[in-house]
């Protein structure tokens, strides 16, 4: 397929999905937060009170969720290569989170407290081959699990964007070192013919403890 055919099919997509449609009229940024909002449903794995870290977070649907569901005793930190509109509530760092710099500035932000919950939907540009966007992708979910290992609470829960592909289960295998429990999910509003699932990851290991 062409790359204008396949961005009218995006377009006409885009268009009729009801995700897109729901989200508008409930003031979400993206339809992304329905992937969320489903597995929070099911898994009740952010709630009030929660320090959150949101990795990837333009242009913010997730962040948006996240402060709702953690209120004001919460507390929201997103960050992104891109810069979003501000949220309220929400402490957002802009920057490349695979610079040493931006991923200390992150712990900073959590005052070198643990938090309850990692949130990774970052995924780079992709160019279509899966020869560069898979390995480009494994390497950010490294580096998101490595934060998660690094700030979480031992009771706490890694939720991340990992693409089906080279790499897929040496990856998984590596949340499982690292955590009790692992599932993969694949929410409704998660195209079928993307490669993209959800791992949800839960209680690090105590012998894992940092
Ligand atoms: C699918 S979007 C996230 C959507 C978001 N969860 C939402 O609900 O609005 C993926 C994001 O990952 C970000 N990203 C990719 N590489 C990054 C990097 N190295 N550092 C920070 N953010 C990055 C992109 O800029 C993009 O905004």
């Amino acid at each position: 397929m062409s790359k204008k055919d396949s961005s009218r099919r995006w377009m006409r997509e885009h268009i009729n999905d009801k995700f897109v449609k729901n989200a508008k009229k409930a003031g979400y940024r993206s339809r992304a937060v329905y992937k969320l909002i489903e597995v929070i449903n099911k898994e009740k794995f952010i709630k009030p009170g929660n320090k959150v870290i949101d990795l990837g977070a333009a242009p913010g649907s997730w962040s948006q969720m996240a402060i709702k569901a953690v209120g004001k005793s919460g507390q929201v930190i997103a960050n992104d290569i891109l810069n979003i509109k501000p949220i309220d509530g929400i402490d957002f760092l802009q920057g490349d989170f695979t610079e040493n710099s931006v991923y200390e500035a992150l712990l900073n932000l959590t005052m070198n407290q643990k938090v309850n919950v990692v949130l990774s939907d970052i995924a780079p540009n992709i160019s279509g081959q899966p020869s560069v966007d898979i390995p480009k992708s494994m390497y950010l979910c490294e580096l998101a699990l490595d934060i998660a290992i690094k700030s979480l609470t031992p009771s706490g829960y890694f939720f991340v964007k990992v693409f089906q592909g080279d790499g897929f289960d040496m990856f998984v295998e590596s949340c499982r070192t690292y955590f009790s429990y692992v599932t993969i999910h694949k929410p409704k509003a998660s195209r079928t013919r993307s490669k993209e699932v959800y791992l949800l990851a839960n209680k690090l290991k105590p012998a894992k403890l940092m």
